[in-house]
């Protein structure tokens, strides 16, 4: 038998092992070859790759190009946002991409609650302190404040934004209002959500706004100087989405001017964050009100689980055609 390996790129895809993917390829005698970003045209040239599995690196028509004249037939994003891959050059060129667009919604979404409760409850300030000095003196400054009865804004209202709805009304009786002009009314008051339908009707009125957007021409940037400006001066601001779709650079501003209550960032325009060359960040760490993760939402023993496996049914489905 022809062998039909897959080529694995070192990122966020290799966090997991995969079993599953490995007793199919084994079922077909064939086998996973690893390589770099930087490998992965020569490793493609040699493997004649039936399928890529990426994680976060950029996959782009270089990469496409080199795998059409080695007969690849498809690549699986080994998550969920697909803003890495150039999915426009794919479709013209017939390479299926698929994502795996269910593995993580309950995950990102307990995330961005604690993320948000973290915030209202100044958690980070007290913890470091408590760990610097074995206690924390309470002043006005650490004062909370709480999710209760407050009003969330959701921008993009897909899988993981409903999680986070459900949630905030069920578990806060938070009164819950999303933008993203694909999903209708009706469908947002199925889950108890009213629709806003512009995303500046919903700021002025938030105490938490929670971005959950995909990444896209339209959404780059969505979050600018304007819209932090029409944000409450105590409203939490949480991305768990994609760096770009916040100005960083407005965002300092807000911040440090006072213009709004808080940040908690997973994800952000430039990944891995380097604190040397990305000066913005580098002003947000001394920042009290803000908190940092390093694109860690989607992380749990459990989602793995369900990632792996999905990968590697996706792969079946290209390769195999099973
Ligand atoms: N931090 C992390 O670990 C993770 C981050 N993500 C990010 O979260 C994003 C959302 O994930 P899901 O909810 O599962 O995706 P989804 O595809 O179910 O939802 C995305 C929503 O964004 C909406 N949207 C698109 N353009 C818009 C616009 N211009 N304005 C407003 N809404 C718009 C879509 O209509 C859709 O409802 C992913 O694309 C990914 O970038 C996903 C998983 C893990
Ligand atoms: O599933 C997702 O979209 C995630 O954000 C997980 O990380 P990645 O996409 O690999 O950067």
């Amino acid at each position: 038998m022809s062998e039909i390996p897959i080529v694995l790129k070192i990122d966020g895809a290799t966090y997991f092992e995969m079993p599953q993917l490995d007793g199919y390829l084994a079922k077909h005698q064939t086998r996973l070859v690893e390589a770099s970003l930087n490998e992965a045209i020569s490793a493609i040239n040699e493997h004649s790759p039936g399928a890529i599995v990426s994680g976060a690196a950029p996959i782009g028509r270089e990469i496409m190009d080199a795998g059409l004249q080695k007969g690849l037939r498809g690549i699986v994003k080994a998550g969920t946002g697909l803003d890495n891959i150039d999915c426009e050059y794919a479709r013209c060129q017939q390479i299926l991409v698929e994502n795996i667009p269910d593995y993580v919604h309950e995950t990102v979404a307990e995330y961005a609650i604690n993320l948000m409760l973290s915030l209202a409850r100044k958690s980070w300030p007290v913890q470091q302190t408590m760990r610097q000095k074995g206690w924390f003196d309470i002043t006005p400054a650490s004062l909370g404040t709480e999710l209760n009865g407050k009003t969330i804004g959701l921008v993009g209202f897909g899988r993981i934004a409903r999680s986070v709805a459900r949630i905030a009304h069920f578990g806060f009786q938070m009164s819950v209002i999303a933008y993203d002009p694909y999903v209708s009314a009706e469908e947002m008051e199925l889950c108890a959500v009213q629709k806003a339908e512009q995303l500046e009707d919903i700021l002025p009125h938030c105490d938490v706004v929670s971005l959950h957007t995909s990444l896209n021409n339209d959404t780059r940037n969505l979050i600018g100087e304007k819209q932090l400006a029409m944000m409450k001066s105590s409203a939490l601001l949480i991305n768990v989405a994609r760096g770009g779709i916040i100005d960083e650079t407005a965002l300092l501003i807000a911040l440090s001017t006072q213009k709004i209550g808080g940040v908690a960032l997973d994800v952000y325009s430039q990944e891995p964050l380097d604190v040397n060359t990305h000066p913005i960040i580098s002003q947000m760490i001394s920042l009290n009100n803000v908190l940092l993760s390093p694109h860690i939402a989607w992380y749990t023993a459990e989602a793995g689980q369900r990632l792996q496996a999905s990968v590697a049914q996706k792969c079946q489905q290209i390769i195999f055609q099973e």
